[in-house]
C-alpha cells in the first residue's frame, strides 16, 4: 500500500507493534521522550501527592473512576530512568500520557426511544411487468442481475415513463438511480428519430461529487449495451479540462456531470449546447445544495431554459431538506412527488406537528445505530480499539471512518498504516492472536489526485474487507458493497449528514452498523437525532477498549516473570496506554510528524488528537468539547 504522501517521512515499516523487544524498547524511548520534555512532567506537587500511594492502590482507584467518567486523580509513580553504566537499563514504568486523568465526566445517557421512520426495501413486483423495451428488461436482469424492483422504483418508473416531473424521496441505499436511469435510456431509445451522437445532449444528470458522477455513468453504461447509438459521458473536476471539450464536440446524448465543472464548460466551452435536452435529473439533490452549488444549479437552469423549455425534471434525495423544496419549486413544473415511507408514516397523525413528519428521516430498517461517548484523550485508542476489534478480530468486516477535514484524515492514516497495519510480510505468532485479519487501510479526501480518488474509490468497492478513512467526499450517495460498519469519528454537521454517512452501510437491504463517537460534551446530540426519530444504542467506552485485552501485543512488558495482579480495568487501562504510546512514539518519530498532528488538530480536530499526540505540555489540562458542527 502506497503511504499516505511522499513528501512524509517514512520510517521502517511496523508489523503491528512488533516484537516484544521492539514494543520494551519503544516505550523506553517514549519515556525518555518524555522525561527530556520537562514541562510535560507532572508539577512538582502533584508527583509528591502520588508518590504517597502505592502503584497498584493508584491505579485501582484511578481505573475505577475514569471508568465511572469522574477522575481527577493521580497517576502510577514514574520509575527513574536509570543507567547502570554496565549496559543494562532498569526498565521503566510504563509512562503515560495521563490518558486516563482529568478527564470529564462522562454522562449517563437518557435517550428518548422513539419509533423511526420505515421504509420497505422492495416490492414484490418484477421489471418484467414495466412497459420496458424487451432489450432492457433483459439487460437489467442479466448484466446487473435484477428481477424484483425496489419500492421507490416501483413507484418512480412508471410515473417518470408517462413524462411527468417527480421529486422522489427514499432512504438511502434504495435504488434510486435506476429510478430515473431506466426512464431515461426506455424514453431515449424509443425516440422514432434515431439519436446521432453528434445532436449532443438529450439528457443532463447532475450529481454532487465526482465519484457518483462515475457511479451513474457506469449504471447508465450497463443499461445502454444494447443500444449502442446513444452515446453517455461524464464531465467532473480533476479531469483535463481539454480532453473533456474533446469529448463534449464529438458529442455525448446523456450527460453526467458535477455542478461546477459543467458551470465551467458552460462559460468556456463553445460545442456545450442544450438544445436537445430532454431530461434533467438533479441526483442527490440534499447534497448538491449542501456542498453549495446552489448558484451553479441557478447558472445551469438558466442555460437549459435558455435553449429548451419542454423537458422532463426529476429530483431525488434522502433526505427532503428546506433547500429540497426550494429546488423543487424553480425546476420542477407540476411534479409527483414520491416517498417510500410505510403507510403509517404516509398519513401523519393529525395530533402530530407536521414539521416533525418533514425533518424526520427514514433509515434502513436493517441498520443498527451505536453512539460512544469518549473523553478527548481517550478518542485515537478508542478508535483504534473499535478498529482492531471489529477488522482483526472479526471475520470480514468492512469498515468506513468519517472524519470533519482532509488533513485529519491524512494524519490518521498515516498513523494507523504505520502502526497498526501489517505490512511487512506474515505476522508471527507472538505479534498476532490466531483469529486475526491483515488490517488494511485506504483514506479518500477532496485532496487528493482525481486519479488516486479514482482508484481509491474502486479499490475499496471491490475488497471485502478494509478501513477507509474518509472526509464526506465519500457520504454522497456513493455505493460501496458489503460496508459493514461506519464510524464517524467527527461529528455529523447535520441530522442530514448523519443519515448520508451510515447510509453508506445496510444499502438495499442488506444488514449493518454504525457508531457515533461523541465527546462527553456533545451526549446531548443524542436527543437531537432522537428529536428527528433517530434512535441509537449506548456502547460504553470501555466495553471497546477491553478488546485489547485479547491481544497480548498491548501488554505492559515488565521485567521478569512478574505476575500481573491488574484487575481488568486495569489491565484495560494499561493497554490502552501501550496503544497509546505507539502512535505517541510514532508521531514523534519526527518533527514533521508532530506538526502535521498539530495541522489536523487546528483544521477540523479536536483537543483529543492534539493532547494526546502533539502537545504533552497541554495534555495535563481538564479540555472541555465544545460541539461545533463539522465544516
Ligand atoms: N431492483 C434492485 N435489485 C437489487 N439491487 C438493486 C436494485 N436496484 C438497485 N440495486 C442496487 O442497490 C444499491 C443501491 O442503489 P443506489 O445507489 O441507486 O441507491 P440510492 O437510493 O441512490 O442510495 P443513496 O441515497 O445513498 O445514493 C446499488 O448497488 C444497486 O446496484
Amino acid at each position: 500500500m502506497a503511504t499516505a504522501c511522499s513528501s512524509l517521512p517514512d520510517p521502517p515499516p511496523r508489523t503491528y507493534f512488533g516484537c516484544p523487544q521492539a514494543q520494551t524498547r519503544r516505550q523506553a524511548a517514549a519515556t525518555k521522550r518524555k522525561h527530556q520534555v520537562s514541562s510535560g512532567a507532572p508539577p512538582t506537587k502533584r508527583r509528591n501527592e502520588i508518590a504517597s500511594l502505592s502503584a497498584k492502590e493508584t491505579s485501582d482507584k484511578e481505573t475505577a473512576r475514569t471508568f465511572k467518567g469522574n477522575v481527577h486523580k493521580t497517576f502510577p509513580p514514574k520509575k527513574s530512568w536509570d543507567s547502570t553504566g554496565n549496559g543494562r537499563q532498569e526498565k521503566p514504568c510504563i509512562k503515560t500520557s495521563s490518558l486516563f486523568k482529568n478527564n470529564p465526566e462522562i454522562p449517563e445517557l437518557h435517550r428518548a426511544v422513539v419509533k423511526q421512520a420505515r421504509e420497505q426495501v422492495f416490492s414484490p413486483e418484477a421489471f418484467q411487468e414495466l412497459d420496458l423495451h424487451p432489450h432492457l428488461i433483459s439487460t437489467i436482469n442479466t448484466v446487473l442481475k435484477m428481477s424484483s424492483m425496489t419500492s421507490v422504483q416501483k413507484q418512480s418508473i412508471p410515473v417518470l415513463l408517462e413524462g411527468k416531473d417527480a421529486l422522489v424521496r427514499s432512504q438511502t441505499g434504495s435504488g434510486k438511480t435506476l429510478a430515473y436511469c431506466i426512464p431515461v435510456v426506455q424514453s431515449l431509445q424509443a425516440l422514432t428519430s434515431k439519436i446521432q451522437r453528434s445532436d449532443g445532449p438529450y439528457a443532463l444528470i447532475l450529481v454532487p461529487t465526482r465519484e457518483l458522477a462515475l457511479q451513474s455513468f457506469d449504471t447508465v453504461q450497463k443499461l445502454l449495451k444494447p443500444f449502442t447509438w446513444i452515446v453517455p459521458g461524464v464531465l467532473m473536476g480533476g479531469e483535463k479540462r481539454k480532453s473533456e471539450k474533446a469529448r463534449i464536440r464529438k458529442g455525448i446524448n446523456i450527460l453526467i456531470s458535477t455542478p461546477g465543472r459543467l458551470v465551467d464548460h458552460i462559460r468556456s466551452t463553445k460545442n456545450i449546447h442544450f438544445s436537445r435536452i430532454r431530461w434533467l435529473v438533479v441526483d442527490e439533490a440534499d447534497r448538491i445544495l449542501d456542498l453549495g452549488f446552489e448558484k451553479d444549479i441557478t447558472v445551469i437552469l438558466n442555460a437549459v431554459n435558455a435553449e429548451c423549455q419542454k423537458r422532463q425534471n426529476v429530483l431525488l434525495s434522502a433526505t427532503l431538506t428546506e433547500g429540497v423544496t426550494r429546488l423543487a419549486d424553480i425546476s420542477l413544473q407540476n411534479p409527483v412527488s414520491i416517498s417510500v415511507l410505510d403507510q403509517i408514516w404516509e398519513q401523519p397523525n393529525p395530533k402530530e406537528d407536521t414539521s416533525t413528519h418533514l425533518d424526520s428521516f427514514a433509515i434502513p430498517e436493517s441498520l443498527d445505530q451505536h453512539v460512544v461517548l469518549v473523553p478527548s484523550k481517550l478518542r485515537l485508542v478508542c478508535l483504534a480499539a473499535f478498529i482492531l476489534q471489529k477488522c482483526k478480530f472479526e471475520k470480514a468486516q468492512k469498515m468506513i471512518v468519517f472524519f470533519s477535514s482532509c488533513e485529519l484524515v491524512e494524519f490518521h492514516y498515516t498513523v494507523f498504516v504505520h502502526t497498526l497495519s501489517c505490512r511487512s510480510g506474515a505476522p508471527t505468532s507472538e505479534q498476532l492472536p490466531s483469529a486475526s485479519w491483515p488490517l488494511k487501510f485506504l483514506r479518500l479526501h477532496g485532496n487528493m489526485e482525481q486519479e488516486e480518488r479514482t482508484s481509491v474509490f474502486y479499490e475499496f468497492s471491490h475488497s471485502r474487507t478494509g478501513v477507509l478513512l474518509c472526509t464526506d467526499v465519500a457520504a454522497r450517495g456513493l455505493d460501496l458493497p458489503q460496508v459493514t460498519w461506519i464510524v464517524q469519528y467527527s461529528a455529523p454537521s447535520s441530522p442530514a449528514e448523519y443519515i448520508h454517512r451510515i447510509g453508506r452501510t445496510a444499502r438495499i437491504g442488506c444488514h449493518g452498523s454504525s457508531l457515533l463517537i461523541l465527546a462527553p460534551s456533545e451526549a446531548e446530540y443524542v436527543n437531537s437525532l432522537s428529536s428527528h426519530k433517530i434512535n441509537v444504542s449506548e456502547i460504553k467506552m470501555e466495553d471497546i477498549l477491553a478488546v485489547l485485552t485479547k491481544d497480548d501485543c498491548f501488554k505492559r512488558r515488565q521485567r521478569g516473570a512478574q505476575k500481573s495482579h491488574a484487575t481488568d480495568s486495569q489491565e484495560i487501562r494499561e493497554r490502552a496506554t501501550v496503544l497509546q504510546t505507539v502512535f505517541e512514539d510514532y508521531v514523534h518519530s519526527s518533527e514533521r510528524m508532530v506538526s502535521w498532528a498539530k495541522k489536523g488538530l487546528t483544521l477540523g480536530g479536536r483537543p483529543g488528537i492534539g493532547t494526546s499526540l502533539c502537545s504533552l505540555k497541554s495534555c495535563s489540562q481538564n479540555t472541555q468539547v465544545v460541539w461545533r458542527p463539522a465544516a
